[in-house]
Formats: structure tokens, C-alpha cells, sequence
């Protein structure tokens, strides 16, 4: 294994230093570091950050490779950063199996570019009725932690109960896409004065607010963890403030998207702007920078949902909701927090690899640490560019945007994954 010096880095922000790595990890910092062999990354003016951790990631194998398939995804993570990430259960077939969660493993760790790690769904085809094998996929292989029906929600608050219940033997987690599905019956977009303007059927901030305030309640009554996908209103932000001064074990993700787009872009009626939960308004926006930032959202979790072209070059009503968010989380969050370095590896490192249990990822590029960051140049500012990307697909909301922060390079275990801005493989 070759040994790299990445020569002049700032870590966190910190001032400039060089890291030795070899054997995977982390093995000396300080300027000037004797390297003899080692290969020379020159990182003047670059940031480390640990390697970012995404807890909701589509990455579409088996059944929608057209979409995206593990590898093509892992690819489009390594190059926004990305070191590991949680592969959403709404595969076709669905991830509820244990063969099926041993699948999307093997193939993360034969595309070798981040470490891919399964989420299991929590009914049998996301179909809300029977538990899924939830301890066959914890006892799998791919040790499931986290299981989620992403994509439709835990409707009925017995089986959301039972579920809280079962995995909290094995410390696991139910992953909610809180939507109460009787009141988005044919929503197209979040309910208020731009639906009524435009005339599209409204997604109430309610019917995300409802099935989070029952959620916390029962995770509180069983005392299971419960994690709260793509929070998008300000009402649910009171209602997990409420929740965690109580004590339960409730943890929340906040998009890309949610932090940054509003509803006012439906308006221009493409597509590429329909995602579920909706975009909100500029207030929600607000209020979710704000949760992120004191901690009552924990995390920041891309949502990243590739979609084929013909599923998002429709009409509106017709195309599916989603988009894609890999490659440009980073730039996202730096635009809407700053460079508030400490934050940002919080939001998309440490903590996201603590609720997913990675104990291999969240860790500051230290001596002793594995070699798994990424080096981002804050100074950069990129046109977004749709057709720039290793995904599969384009349905890319930025497109056109301005955005700040480049990812250089990126490292797993001493072994770049990204250089000079490009997949090594
Ligand atoms: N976010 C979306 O709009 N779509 C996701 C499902 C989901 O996250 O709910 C997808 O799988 O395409
Ligand atoms: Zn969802
Ligand atoms: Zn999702």
C-alpha cells in the first residue's frame, strides 16, 4: 500500500500542517514531515474534513440500474466527499431480505469507492402491513441497523410501535418518512399560497408535523431510538425541540435541498423541483438553517434520489419526485452555514456516523485516525453543471447555480478515492 503526504492542509480549518498517511491510517502531522517514497498531495489552502457520512442515499440497484446502480452512486459520493453511506431499502426488489441487504453490500465493497451500508425496509415490499425480517438483516452480513420504509411511511402506529419495539434488542434505529398518507392524497406540491396560485394539489406541512408528533410519542413510550428522515417544516422542528427537552431518543435529518430551494419553484413547473417531502417556504427555510445550526436537527443527510429521464422529463403531475444531491451537498451546506468547519464535520461526519453506528468513519484526520477525509478547497466556486457527474442520472436542481467549495480529493482507509477533483476509478 503506498503512503501519501498531503502537504499544507488546514485540518478543520486549523492552521496549515502535512499529514503523513500509510497503512490506512493517519500515521504523523506537523510541518515538515519526513516522507521518503511517500506520494505528495499538495493541499495549500485546502481543508480536511473527516470523511462525510450520508444516512440516506438511493442508490437503485437491484431494479432501477438505469437510474443509478452502487457503483455509479459510490462514485458520485467519493467525489462530493462522501466516505460511507446508508443505502435506502426501496429497491425493487425491496431491500426486506437478508439476501437482498447482503447483495447491495457485496456490491459496495466490489465498487470499493465509499463504504455502502444497507438500510432494510421495515415492512415486507414497503407494503405497511407485516414486519419485515428485521433480526435476519440485523444478523446479516451487512449488520442492519437502520430500517426504513423511505419513500412511504410507517402509516399505521400499531406496526410503528412493534417495530420501535423489535429493533430496540439490537440497539437499531426506525428510520420514519413521516407523511400521513390520508392528507397527501395527489399532493404535487407543499400546501399554501404558491399551490393555490399555481393550482396544484398541496402537501400540508401538517401531515409531516402529525406523524412525527406520534412518532416521538411512541419512541418515548418504548424507549427506542427513533431517526426522523427529511424534516422540512418549521412546525416539526418545535415538535423535536419539544421531543429532545423530554428526553427521547429522537434524532433528525435536514436535505440539501430543504435548506436552500423554496416552493416559489414550482412555479416554473419543471420536474426537477418535485421531491417529497415538498420544497417549503422561505420561513420553513429559516427555521430549518436555524435547527440545523443549534442541534435540534443533528444532521445534514442528502436524500439523494436519481431518477431516469423519462420519469422527470414529464409532465409535472406525471414525474416522480426526487433529486439528486451527492455531489453537491457539501457546497450546498457551505453556502447556507459558512465555513463553520467544526459544525459541518458535525452535521456531516461525526454525528451521522455515530446514529449509524460507522465506527470506522467520524473521526478528524489525527494522528492515529484512519485515513478516511476528504480535502475540499473552500476558495472555489463552480457553475453546477447536470451533466458534470458520475451519477446516472440529471435530475440535478442546481443546475446553473453558483455554488462555493471543490472536493479535491478524498480518502478511505489511506486509499484515495478522489484526486485532483477526478474518481480514481
Ligand atoms: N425524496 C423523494 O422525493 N423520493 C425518494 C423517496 C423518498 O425519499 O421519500 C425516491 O426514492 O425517489
Ligand atoms: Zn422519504
Ligand atoms: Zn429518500
Amino acid at each position: 500500500m503506498s503512503s501519501y503526504l498531503i502537504r499544507g492542509v488546514r485540518v478543520l480549518g486549523a492552521e496549515p500542517t502535512d499529514l503523513l498517511v500509510r497503512d490506512g491510517l493517519v500515521v504523523e502531522a506537523g510541518r515538515g514531515v519526513a516522507a521518503a517514497g511517500a506520494e505528495v498531495v499538495e493541499a495549500d489552502g485546502l481543508v480536511a474534513l473527516p470523511g462525510l457520512v450520508d444516512l440516506h442515499t438511493h442508490l437503485r440497484e437491484p431494479g432501477r440500474e438505469d437510474a443509478e446502480t452502487v457503483e455509479t452512486g459510490s462514485r458520485a459520493a467519493a467525489l462530493g466527499g462522501y466516505t460511507a453511506v446508508c443505502a435506502m431499502a426501496n429497491t425493487s426488489p425491496v431491500a426486506d431480505t437478508a439476501g437482498v441487504v447482503e447483495q447491495v453490500w457485496r456490491l459496495g465493497r466490489e465498487a470499493g469507492l465509499v463504504d455502502v451500508q444497507p438500510i432494510g425496509a421495515v415492512t415486507v415490499g414497503l407494503a405497511g402491513e407485516r414486519l419485515a425480517e428485521l433480526g435476519a438483516m440485523a444478523s446479516s452480513a451487512a449488520n442492519v441497523r437502520i430500517f426504513s420504509d423511505d419513500g412511504h411511511c410507517v402509516a399505521d402506529p400499531r406496526l410503528m410501535r412493534r417495530a420501535l419495539e423489535y429493533v430496540k434488542a439490537f440497539d437499531g434505529i426506525i428510520a420514519q418518512h413521516a407523511e400521513e398518507p390520508r392528507l397527501t392524497q395527489g399532493a404535487q406540491m407543499h400546501e399554501g399560497e404558491v399551490s393555490t396560485r399555481l393550482g396544484l394539489t398541496g402537501w400540508p406541512a401538517v401531515a409531516e408535523e402529525a406523524i412525527i408528533a406520534r412518532d416521538v410519542l411512541l419512541a418515548e413510550h418504548v424507549g427506542s431510538r427513533l431517526h426522523v428522515c427529511h424534516v422540512s417544516t418549521a412546525g416539526s422542528v418545535e415538535v423535536l425541540r419539544h421531543a429532545k427537552e423530554r428526553g427521547v431518543r429522537v434524532t433528525a435529518e435536514v436535505t440539501p435541498h430543504h435548506l436552500l430551494l423554496t416552493d416559489e419553484r414550482a412555479a416554473t413547473y419543471d420536474p426537477v423541483f418535485k421531491v417529497n417531502p415538498p420544497l417549503r417556504t422561505a420561513d420553513d427555510v429559516a427555521a430549518l438553517r436555524a435547527a440545523l445550526a443549534d442541534g435540534i436537527i443533528d444532521i445534514v443527510a442528502t436524500d439523494h434520489a436519481p431518477h431516469a429521464v423519462e420519469d422527470k422529463e414529464c409532465e409535472w403531475g406525471y414525474a416522480r419526485p426526487g433529486m439528486v444531491g451527492l455531489e453537491t451537498a457539501l457546497s450546498v451546506v457551505l453556502d447556507v452555514l459558512g465555513e463553520r468547519w467544526d459544525l459541518i464535520a458535525d452535521r456531516m461526519s461525526r454525528v451521522p456516523a455515530r446514529i449509524a453506528g460507522l465506527t470506522e468513519h467520524g473521526h478528524d484526520p489525527v494522528p492515529g485516525a484512519p485515513a478516511t477525509f476528504t480535502l475540499v478547497d473552500p476558495a472555489a466556486r463552480r457553475t453546477v453543471d447536470p451533466t458534470v457527474s458520475a451519477s446516472r442520472s440529471r435530475n440535478n436542481p442546481y443546475a446553473g447555480l453558483v455554488l462555493p467549495g471543490r472536493i479535491v480529493a478524498t480518502f478511505l482507509r489511506g486509499v484515495p478515492t478522489v484526486l485532483d477533483g477526478k474518481a480514481v476509478r
